[in-house]
């Protein structure tokens, strides 16, 4: 596998007028990696997206893309492909016509345009006009057009979006095997679960400014203490044993802004805490029917690291 750096961005920077919209940026995607993008609204990801597609250039900083540096012109090696703001297609013409006219174009890949096409689950669809396509079957065609120039580096903003849960995984298929074969993948969601059943890597962005970088198993670890959500035989006795236990908080079902439920606890501690109620439960005959992070570790660390209100 080829072990220059997809991606290599140092202190890349980006305004729009007044607003900032990546603030010193630093970046490395290794080749084979699929590295997620993720952060609140307004962060920086589709802007930092265009900027590896060659659709806008940084304002300063250096960035290097398959090897090659990129300068203050908007061209960005061949072997880059993908789309930011939903792929360009002609709506007009089918699948099978826009991808043709995108291998003309480039004078090559028409020979993949059905094994392409079934890649990304449109096969049955491939003659229908594109017009009347929903938003995830419109992704999948965005992800196929993206394939067929068969990139090194592949850029996806939001390519869940739209998808329903069998496209999700089609999609996750496909770009794991890409992956693979040595592509790097960078994406964009707002969905911390995809990220974390997909992605290699993570980078935070938090108005403009990176706030983590590094292995989603890092970031996971990140979370600190978490809250639980404890469903036992006993609630009552359940409830009088935690508030025993050292180090751990009993807490009211509106503080997590949950329904309320009276056969659920909500406990907040470190896992030897927990260990030590689960233990004292069983020990006093209170059955454990549950006992689950109210949010998962990585979206945790995430609104932790994010979440201007605690900061
Ligand atoms: N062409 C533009 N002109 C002016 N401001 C822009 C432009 N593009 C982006 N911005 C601003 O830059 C900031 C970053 O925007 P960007 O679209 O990169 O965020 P994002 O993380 O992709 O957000 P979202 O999750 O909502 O898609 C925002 O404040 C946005 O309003």
């Amino acid at each position: 596998m080829d072990q220059t750096p997809a991606v290599r961005a140092r202190g890349i920077s980006k305004s729009f007028g007044d607003i900032v919209a990546l603030d010193g940026i630093d970046l490395d995607i290794a080749a084979g990696q699929i590295h997620g993008l993720v952060g609140p609204n307004g962060a920086g990801k589709t802007t930092l997206l265009g900027l590896l597609l060659g659709l806008a250039v940084a304002d300063g900083g250096e960035l290097e893309i398959l090897g090659t540096p990129v300068g203050r012109s908007l061209l960005v090696p061949d072997g880059v492909a993908g789309f930011v703001d939903g792929p360009g297609l002609y709506p007009s013409l089918t699948p099978r016509q826009n991808l043709s006219a995108l291998a003309k174009l480039r004078g090559s890949g028409s020979d993949e345009i059905d094994t392409t096409l079934e890649r990304v689950g449109l096969s049955d669809v491939a003659d229908d006009r594109i017009r009347g396509f929903s938003l995830g079957m419109r992704q999948r065609l965005g992800l196929a057009a993206a394939l067929l120039t068969r990139p090194r580096l592949l850029v996806l903003d939001e390519p869940a979006n739209g998808l329903d849960p069998a496209g999700t995984r089609d999609v996750h298929r496909v770009l794991t095997s890409l992956a693979s074969t040595g592509t790097a993948v960078v994406l964009s969601s707002h969905r911390m679960d995809d990220l974390a059943a997909l992605c290699h890597e993570v980078t935070i962005l938090d108005t403009g400014r990176l706030v983590f970088t590094g292995p989603v198993a890092k970031l996971a670890a990140e979370s600190g203490e978490l809250d639980y959500r404890l469903r036992t035989s006993h609630p009552d006795n359940a409830r009088r044993i935690a508030e025993r236990i050292a180090g751990l908080t009993v807490l009211a079902a509106d503080d997590q802004h949950l329904r309320p439920d009276p056969d659920t606890l909500l406990v907040r501690g470190p896992v030897p805490a927990l260990d030590e109620l689960i233990i004292a439960l069983v020990g006093a005959g209170v059955a454990v029917r549950e006992l689950a992070p109210v949010v998962a570790p990585l979206e945790a660390a995430f609104l932790a690291l994010t979440d201007k209100e605690t900061r």
